[in-house]
């Protein structure tokens, strides 16, 4: 058993079927049935009940019933005749719970005593048909938008089949928490819904009817929340309310999967706090300890493997290795394997003649291949398999949101020996790279709550606030997922704008992935040799520099001479600098890391954005 798990019709897009059938498809064992998407369906209620039940769906609650309480005469009334009504509907949909939330109303009465009188009433009417009623606080109500209000009114009214209802977003997102919840008797705890949602600043309501994402996506604590329920001795399930607008644009079974994904992580975080009847049998599989990209691939074909060979050349890689079965290409610099696959039907060539040259997989250094896959599958992420020659090895593997593999290898594994033929390396000519410091991925608009999900569930990484940065054609939003001790850094780049480097890098290319990699050197002086292809940056970013640090005179003539990039913070700096783009497609950088500094440098991206359309236009 694990906590049963619901999710509200009002997060999914399409008809009500078609959200029905997604929601089941992924797991779900039960649906809120949003009104509206009762109302624009063309069918009864009861034709909407035999669907679920077919599905295997239970209709966790019916919602919402707006602006009923505390309404003066004659409204009272009438609103006490349209709750008989949504009971009917209820009976049909074969539900016994309806959500009323506080009413916003400018007319609402201010007493308590009168909102619980009106609920009390329509709990009695609810009582005598065997259903009950709960009642939640919205953020925004007129005289009720906490959940302790909300409770006092509850508590005041005293009925049975009257209880309350929890959202984590109303609660979280008015800087509110649960304490005091442990004096609300468990059993008067109907209902419990679930939303996460980034931190913005604007008005409540248009933040929760837009942005709500789902638990792990944003920034709320929603773990905690959740504990805090369970401990109070909730044991009914947990819903997934969630009103979003990309949401409802995308193909709903991804959303659906996404959503579930959510559930799932989030369960085992308060695996803990849940009770014994509920806690899921077997916990995941805990996130493999990550240790850096052992390697990144490429599809290309014969032509463009020479032209990126040749490319890498410039930066220090040398050709290492030739695969003994497959036009496979190792190419090395320090501790940088990049694998140039030109290998024809194959997972490369799929991606190859979809996209063009492009990284098609990922290779991650983890401590325990195995059981990083179990919980990937465990966390609806299924396994992959290329085919593979006689003795090769099999690097276990899963597929990111995008298609591209993750594989999967033992961290200190030698996975190079036995599939290729090795030559000798040549003495380093420049400092040798000493890993990949990251990598950064475009998505095309929509597609970055989905990953944020999947990084931080499958690989347990953490994430970080939202970037905004200016694009001479618009704006680039990016959000950085990395491991704790840094071994692996992702940023994602999300733009609206076709123009913009990473819109056109999507829209250009039919689809996201890797648009530029990072290589960490010592000296990034050294590294960007004169030989390489490097982008050029204006002087007056430098008579900027010289304004905003004060930087010696040699110092800032090192980083003019080089066109070098630099960026400070109390922890340390960071000097930079990017390559041309290879085929107007993805691009490296170069980057030096001093002291303690942690980030990417993103004061410096308009810049570099700026230097990329004018080397574009030439
Ligand atoms: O935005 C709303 O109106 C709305 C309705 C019902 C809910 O449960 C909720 O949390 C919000
Ligand atoms: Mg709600």
């Amino acid at each position: 058993m694990t906590l049963p798990k619901s999710i509200a019709t009002v997060c999914l897009s399409g008809s009500l079927p078609d959200k029905l059938e997604a929601a089941a498809l992924a797991g779900f064992q039960g649906v809120e049935i949003f009104e509206n998407d009762l109302l624009t369906f063309d069918g009864s209620p009861a034709e909407v009940g035999r669907l679920c039940a077919d599905l295997g769906l239970a209709v966790t609650i019916y919602q919402p019933f707006r602006d009923f309480e505390a309404m003066p005469e004659p409204q009272r009334r009438r609103n006490l005749d349209r709750a008989e009504r949504k009971f009917d509907t209820m009976q049909a949909l074969g539900t016994g719970l309806i959500l009323v939330c506080s009413n916003t109303q400018p007319a609402t009465l201010p007493e308590p005593e009168r909102a619980a009188a009106d609920l009390h009433a329509m709990a009695e009417r609810a009582a005598a048909r065997s259903l009950r009623v709960g009642f939640e606080a919205l953020a925004w109500g007129r005289r009720t938008s906490l959940w302790r209000e909300a409770w006092e009114i509850v508590r005041l009214a005293g009925h049975p089949a009257l209880g309350l209802i929890l959202d984590s977003f109303h609660t979280l997102a008015r800087g509110d928490d649960l304490a005091g919840l442990e004096a609300v008797p468990a059993e008067k705890l109907f209902f419990l819904q679930l939303a996460d949602a980034p931190r913005l600043s604007m008005d409540v309501l248009s933040w929760s009817r837009h942005f709500r994402v789902f638990p792990g996506q944003g920034e709320l604590p929603v773990g905690a929340f959740l504990r805090d329920v369970l401990r109070a001795g909730y044991r009914g399930p947990i819903s997934l309310e969630v009103f979003n607008d990309e949401f409802r644009a995308a193909p709903v079974r991804r959303i659906a999967r996404d959503a579930l994904r959510s559930l799932i992580l989030l369960d085992d975080e308060v695996r803990d706090a849940a009770p014994a009847a509920a806690v899921p049998a077997a916990a995941l599989p805990p996130a493999a300890r990550l240790a850096g990209i052992e390697f990144l691939e490429f599809a290309v074909d014969h032509a463009s493997r020479q032209a990126l060979g040749g490319m890498l050349g410039t930066l220090g890689f040398h050709h290492a290795g030739l695969h003994r079965s497959k036009a496979v290409e190792l190419h090395r610099q320090g501790g940088v394997n990049l694998v140039l696959n030109a290998e024809a039907d194959s997972a490369a060539s799929e991606r190859f003649e979809m996209f063009g040259p492009t990284v098609c997989a990922m290779a991650l250094r983890v401590d325990d291949p195995a059981r990083a896959l179990a919980r990937a599958q465990a966390l609806l992420s299924p396994a992959w398999q290329e085919r593979i020659g006689e003795g090769e090895h099999r690097i276990p593997a899963i597929r990111a949101p995008d298609g591209t593999l993750v594989y999967l290898v033992r961290t200190g594994s030698d996975i190079w020996s036995d599939d290729f033929a090795l030559g000798a390396a040549p003495a380093p000519a420049v400092p040798p790279f000493s890993g990949i410091d990251h990598v950064v991925q475009a998505l095309a608009p929509g597609h970055l709550d989905g990953f944020v999900l999947f990084w931080r569930a499958v690989f347990g990484l953490g994430a970080d606030p939202i970037w905004e940065l200016p694009d001479p054609f618009g704006i680039v939003r990016s959000r950085t997922l990395s491991a704790a001790d840094r071994s692996l850094r992702l940023p994602f780049n999300v733009s609206e704008s076709r123009q913009t480097t990473t819109g056109r890098f999507v829209s250009a290319y039919a689809g996201a992935g890797e648009h530029h990699i990072a290589f960490a050197t010592p000296d990034v002086a050294a590294a960007a040799r004169p030989a390489a292809p490097m982008l050029d940056i204006p002087e007056n970013y430098y008579d900027d520099l010289a304004a905003r640090f004060d930087l010696g005179e040699a110092e800032l003539s090192a980083l003019r001479r080089r066109r070098l990039l630099y960026d400070r913070d109390a922890e340390g700096s960071f000097v930079h600098a990017y390559t041309h783009a290879f085929q107007d497609r993805f691009f490296f950088e170069l980057v030096e890391r001093r002291g303690g500094y942690d980030q990417y440098g993103a004061p410096n991206a308009a810049v570099r954005m700026a230097a990329q359309t004018r080397q574009r236009r030439r």
